[in-house]
Formats: structure tokens, sequence, C-alpha cells
């Protein structure tokens, strides 16, 4: 235990290393100061320009290349003005807390030197002392990962062994240190007691200070191409993985940059809970995007697509409509890697037979019909490959075109457009003629020349969309290609290669071939459709990006997984989920062994398994553990709160009573972030309006289209609440009418683990069999009621 007087050492080492912040300070404001706000914010729309066509491997350094110098415009001035503003917001950062955690490590046959840590290093006035060193660097390792004695870490060099003879940890404040522990096998569990009891945020905090050793092979773990995260709730996946992108961009800072680095969340606020651990930490932001964008981008100019909110309210909510179960069995069967053999094995297909096309027409007229086209593309020698077959078939189709082109110079419509041309047309045409004929005798002084030039002008603005349509592919006519196979039960049998046709085929291949002819896309078709057009027309790959990070994998399908690796072919992966908590009816790429894990190999796989949730209460973590598979192997931290209470209610009124009433409470007694969560968007929606009539101040109803999340009473379908928490949570009706299949167990339990201190449960009726069948001492039963 440290002395009074060792705290007034520190709190002297406090005060040197903040007189040496502010000179440095100083010193970089007089640098920046004048030019402040020139820096020029160079961020890529990132779906928009990133993502390019190209198949062969050859190509993809190229891209790559000219995308680095695209984004290294910066011109040298801009770049160390950059630097140094971007040091001087580190040095402000520090000065209000310079570091976090102290060890004094012994090198072999060395004395003992103190190591300071905070979020960045910074070096004494003589550039050789380090007064802190950034939590990031190799010796900083030893500080998370070892307990005081024997110990060593690596460097890039070599490992370093030696005795760690303390380790500190301190809270400082404006310059004054507020807390000050000596600590021993944990990182002090008293400071992360502390950091856990306080009420939750509007943002995501960083962790640093208190990364636990587990969490600390996360964010380091930098081996194998794929890193599997499988975390019980709240035992700070999300967390992990942010730190994870602050260490790989200070470890890879001459190669890696924020914008080379993305991150999938499961929704739009999601995106704003996060995003601002990373420029906490001093470092830029990393892409942050969702799949669905992604999707829209790529499809929703063809096809109205559904997105996965609208499909799990369907799951949830419509279970007593006829076709319920065939369409449950095809999204099973259409998230699954079964299905992207059979949809490989179509395309192997495709190469000899089968090719659907759309034809070329123009006025009525067939330029280039569907047949013709299938006959040209099948002649091609079988060896090319069939994205490259399906090029030559392009160039092709735009000769056919300019050859019907030529042919309708003489066509009466070209006559009559001539004739009805104003004088601004004729004068764009005489102009456009004077440009393409530079310096050549063509003019437009015989009258039939004349007529012929504007005629071929006509002719060939008219046909501009068609080229357009021809150049992008368009004539694959990839919606009937991929209705085909639930079209024909022959092909299917022939691709899967199984007599037996999947659970509920036919009716579900009727439902999936009506909504094509709507025009519409259901979600579990987006990713099978995608794949399929891009292994005919050449896959559309992103190969600026090195690091892709997938938060809530549990909610991604195996097929959408196999599309990620095609998708960032040089990207290495991380994927955190949480197997208890996919919410989805498609299966799941993360299970115990399964998907994700045969990705890349074995070899290039590496998992690991958070078993210690930080989020909650060890009461709520006893009650919520209980109602999953594998449960028992929860381990809640230790800190204590009330027992979750749960409420049985008679009727819809007496229940938004009493949550009225517990609301009012709860905001009384200081609670800052309440959570109503419900199972549905519809019902979040009544009952966002019926508890409107009843609070003093309007809770908030969260959409799927919400993007910041806040402080206050939130309204949320338990769907939406997956990645945030919140201090208080109530479940709007956890009654055995609402949650009591086994598709709706691991949503219950979702909504139920959003609690940071505090859960109460409602219920219209029977309670949910989930918690009743729950020990009884694992909560409180309540019987008041409003
Ligand atoms: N080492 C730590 N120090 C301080 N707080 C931590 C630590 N680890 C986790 N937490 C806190 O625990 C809470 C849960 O963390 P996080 O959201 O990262 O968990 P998760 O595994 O992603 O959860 P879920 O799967 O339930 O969404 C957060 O408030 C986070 O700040």
């Amino acid at each position: 235990m440290s002395t009074d007087k060792e705290w007034q050492q520190e709190q002297q080492r406090v005060d040197d290393v903040t007189t040496k912040l502010n000179r440095r300070i100083s010193g970089l404001e007089a640098q920046v100061g004048s030019v402040r706000g020139d820096v020029v914010e160079m961020r890529k729309e990132f779906w928009e320009e990133v993502t390019m066509n190209f198949s062969e491997a050859d190509d993809v350094g190229e891209t790559s290349t000219s995308m680095r110098q695209q984004s290294q415009v910066l011109n040298e001035r801009e770049h160390s003005h950059r630097m140094a503003a971007e040091s001087l917001g580190r040095m402000r950062r520090l000065r209000q807390s310079p570091y976090f955690g102290r060890i004094d490590f012994a090198e072999d046959g060395e004395p003992a030197e103190a190591i300071y840590l905070g979020i960045a290093s910074f070096l004494d006035e003589d550039e050789q002392t380090f007064l802190v060193y950034d939590w990031r660097a190799p010796i900083s390792n030893l500080y998370y990962d070892s307990t005081p004695g024997p110990a060593s870490y690596e460097t890039p060099s070599g490992e370093i062994s030696g005795d760690i003879t303390l380790k500190r940890q301190y809270v400082i404040r404006d310059a004054k240190i507020r807390f000050m522990f000596d600590t021993g096998v944990t990182i002090g569990d008293e400071l992360l007691q502390a950091v856990l009891s306080r009420s939750s945020d509007a943002q995501m905090k960083s962790i640093v200070a208190t990364i636990q050793k587990e969490q600390n092979r996360i964010i380091r773990n930098d081996r194998t191409r794929m890193l599997i995260v499988q975390g019980a709730a709240g035992s700070g996946k999300t967390s992990a993985a942010l730190q994870r992108v602050a260490y790989l961009l200070y470890k890879y800072r001459d190669q890696l940059k924020a914008d080379q680095m993305v991150l999938f969340s499961p929704n739009p606020m999601f995106n704003s809970y996060v995003s601002t651990v990373l420029p906490e930490l001093g470092e830029e932001n990393m892409l942050q995007t969702t799949y669905q964008e992604y999707l829209e981008r790529r499809l929703g100019r063809e096809f109205a697509i559904e997105d996965p909110f609208v499909q799990i309210e369907y799951v949830l909510s419509k279970n007593e409509e006829p076709g319920y179960e065939s369409r449950m069995g095809g999204i099973r069967y259409k998230s699954s890697e079964a299905f992207v053999s059979v949809i490989n094995a179509y395309k192997t297909l495709l190469e000899s037979e089968g090719m659907i096309f759309k034809p070329v027409r123009f006025q009525g007229k067939v330029v280039v019909s569907a047949e013709e086209m299938k006959t040209e593309f099948y002649s091609y020698d079988s060896s090319i490959r069939l994205a490259n077959r399906l090029e030559l078939l392009k160039e092709w189709m735009l000769k056919e075109l300019s050859r019907f082109g030529k042919g309708e110079v003489d066509a009466e419509w070209v006559d009559r457009t001539i004739d009805v041309m104003d004088t601004e047309d004729y004068q764009r045409a005489y102009n456009r003629l004077r440009r393409k004929k530079k310096g050549k005798a063509e003019t437009f002084d015989d009258f039939q020349q004349e007529r012929e030039i504007l005629a071929r002008m006509v002719v060939s603005d008219r046909l501009k969309p068609l080229r357009k349509w021809i150049k992008a592919q368009r004539f694959v006519n990839i919606t009937k290609l991929y209705g085909e196979l639930f079209r024909s039960d022959a092909l299917f049998r022939k691709l899967s290669g199984q007599e037996q046709l999947p659970a509920w085929w036919g009716e579900m291949s009727r439902q999936t071939l009506a909504r094509l002819e709507q025009g519409e896309m259901a979600y579990e078709d987006t990713t099978p459709f995608l794949y399929l057009k891009e292994i005919m027309l050449g896959f559309r790959t992103n190969t600026n990006i090195r690091h892709v990070i997938i938060d809530e994998a549990q909610d991604y399908s195996p097929f959408q997984l196999v599309f990620f690796k095609r998708l960032f072919p040089r990207a290495k992966i991380t994927a955190l989920g949480d197997f208890n908590q996919a919410i989805y009816a498609h299966s799941s790429a993360l299970q115990k062994s399964g998907p994700l894990a045969n990705l890349y190999g074995p070899e290039q796989t590496e998992l690991i398994s958070l078993t210690r949730s930080y989020r909650s209460t060890c009461e709520i973590v006893d009650f919520t553990r209980g109602m999953v598979e594998g449960g028992e192997e929860i381990v809640p931290f230790n800190r204590s709160g009330e027992k979750p209470r749960v409420l049985e209610v008679r009727d819809t009124e007496a229940l938004q009573r009493s949550i009225a009433a517990d609301l009012q409470a709860l905001q009384k007694e200081g609670y800052e972030s309440i959570a109503v969560i419900c199972k549905t968007a519809d019902e979040s929606a009544e009952v966002h309006q019926a508890l409107g009539g009843m609070l003093e101040t309007a809770p908030r109803l969260i959409k799927k289209t919400t993007l910041a999340f806040e402080k206050g009473v939130h309204i949320i379908p338990a769907y939406l609440a997956k990645g945030v928490e919140f201090d208080a949570v109530i479940i709007y009706n956890g009654s055995s009418a609402s949650y009591s299949r086994e598709s709706e167990r691991k949503l219950f339990y979702t909504a139920c683990t959003r609690a940071m201190h505090l859960l109460h449960i409602y219920s219209v009726g029977a309670l949910s069999p989930f918690i009743a069948k729950l020990q009884p001492e694992l909560y409180e039963q309540s019987a008041v009621e409003v």
C-alpha cells in the first residue's frame, strides 16, 4: 500500500510532467495556431469510391497503389501541420490525465525503472527519456499481462525478461492524483469497481486504464488472418475491438491508416454510440458501416430490398400468417453454406449451358435477341473464364449495336427528329462535328452531307443508353437466373447433388419467385443473389481495406461470411459475437465450431473466449445467465446491486400505468439512462404513445433509422438494443405470450442483458418460461401494481 510520502512524491511527479506538458503544448500551439482549421479532411465515401471491378489478382496491387496515392494527396506542408495538430491534441488529452498506471521493471541484471503508462507517449526535453509510455508500446504489455514477480515482454528485437517490482494504478484529474493503488493479480479490481459502478453514458468509453488480461489478448493478437471472439453479454467485446483498432494503428503506424479499417455495426445508432472511443484515445476513427448500407448501394437501385429489421419483425410477429413456416425454412436454407455450394455449382453449369440473357431492343425492334446472345456466348472457347467470356460478349454486342445504328440512319424516325430539331440542338450538333473533325474539310455546306451527319448523331444519341446498358453487362439476366433455382426442381437437384429438396421447398420457392416478380427482394435473398451476380460478372472487391471488424458476428449467416471473405481479399478479420445473442432466424456463422472457424482454416484462425461479464451487477448476471445454454460458464464481475424485480400485472392498462410510475421513480432516484425494451417496433410505437401521455417529459422512441444514442428514457425494440447498455432496463412485457418460443429465448436474453444496474420485468399474465424456470431466489417477485 502506498504511503503519504509516496503519494507526495507521485504528486510531485505529476506536477513536473504537467509543467512540461504545458510547455510542449505552448510550443505546438504556436506551430499550429495560425493555420488551424486548414487541414484537409480526406475521407473517402467508403462504398462509393473504393469498390472496383477486378477479377485478376495482378490488378489488385495496382488499384491499391493508386488508391494510396489518392489518399496521400496532402502536400508536405499540410502533412507536417497535421502531425503537429495531432500531437497537440494528444498532449492536451495527456494534460487532463497524464497517466493511469505504473510498473517498476528491472531488466535482468539492471536496476528497476519506473514505466508510466498513458494514452500517448511523452518524451522529456532531452528527447530520450520517456515520461509517459504509450499504453500500446511493447513494454506496456507487462502492465496488462503480468503480475509482480518475474515477467517478460516481446520487442521487435526479441524477448526481454526481468522482474516487476511494483504495479500501481492512478486516477489523475486536473493535475491532481485522486486515486492511487498498488495492484496485484488483477488490474485494480477497485478501480474497475468504481468505473463499472458509474452511470452509463451516451457514448462508449475507452477502457485503456482497466483492460483485463484476457481482453488484452484480443487487443494485441496479431498472428492470424481471422480472430474470433466469443464473449458473454457485457464481457467487453466491443470495447476490446475498439482498443484493438487503436493498438493496430499504433503498431503499424507507417503502413496502416484509419481508413483501411472498417467496423461493421448492427445498426446506425450503434455506430454513433462507439464513434467517440478512438478520438478519445487520440486516434482517427476507423470507417464504420452496416451490411445493409452495402446492400443498398449494390442492389437498392434494382430492387426494393428488405432490411434485416423488417425481416425480424416478420419473424417475431407474423407466426400466425399462412406461409410463415416455409419462409422460415427459406431463411434458414438461404443463409447456409449448402446454398453457397449450390450457387457455385450453378456457375459451373452455366459455363456450358443455361445462360439467360435479356434481348437488346430499340423502339420495339430486336437489335440482338437473347437466343443470338446465347449462341454467341457458347461459341467462345469454353476454357475462357465465364466473366471473360461475358466481356467478349459485351464487345460483340457493342459492335452489333453499331451495325444496327448504321442501318437506322435512313429510318423515318430519324428524319422526323431532325425536322423538329431546334437551333440549339442544331448548333450543338454542328459544334460537336467541328470538334470531331478538327481541321478536316467536312462541313455543313453540302445538304446531303449535313443530313447524314445529323442523322448519325441523332441515332448515336438515342443508342447511348443502350450502349451504357451493354457496357454495364445488364444484359445478363441475373434475376431470372437466380429465379431459375427456385423454378426448376430438377435443376436444383442436379446442383445440390441431393434427391431430397430442402424443407418447405415448394412453397418457399413460390414465395421467392412472387417477390422477385414484384421487384422486391427479401433480406434472405440479398446475399445469395449478390453472390451469384458477383461470381458471374467478376467480384467487386475492396482491396484497400486491411482490417474488417465484425461486431455482433453471431447475427451474420455463414453465407454472409463467405461473401465477406471474397469482398475483402486483403483484410484480416476480427469477428466478435455471442452465440447466446443470435437473434435472427438464419443460421448463425458464430457457433462453437463451424462456419466462422472454417473460413480461413485452423492455421489462420484463433478463437478467444471471454466469460467474465462487466456490464451488469452480479444479481443481474446470475439471473440472465440461467436463461441460456452454457450460461453457467458466465462469471459476473464482483459488483453488487438489487436483485432483478419481476412484476405480474392484470392487463395492458395496469402495465402501462405501473411502468409510467416506475419510470418516474427511477428518474427521481437519479437513473439517467433508462430503456423500456419492447419486443417489436409496433409495440414500441404503441408504448411510446401511451406513456407519452403519462410522463412529464416524453420518452424517446428508438427506430431503426435513429442515428444518435442519448441519455434519457428510451422506448426501444429489443433487436435495436443490441450492443448498447442502460443504467436501468424495464422489460415491457416479459410474459409467456411474448417470449416463450425457443426462437425468442435469445432475444429475451439480449434484452435483459442490456441492464447495468437495475432490471425490472413486467408481465401481463403468466411469466415467460425463461424466467419461470429460474430459481426463484434469483429475483424479487413484487406484487405492487399501480
Ligand atoms: N476492462 C474494462 N474496464 C472497464 N470497463 C469495461 C471493461 N470491459 C468492459 N467494460 C465495460 O463493460 C460494458 C460492456 O462492454 P461491451 O459493450 O464492450 O461488451 P460486449 O461484450 O460488446 O457486450 P454485448 O455483447 O452484450 O453487446 C461497457 O460499459 C464497458 O465499458
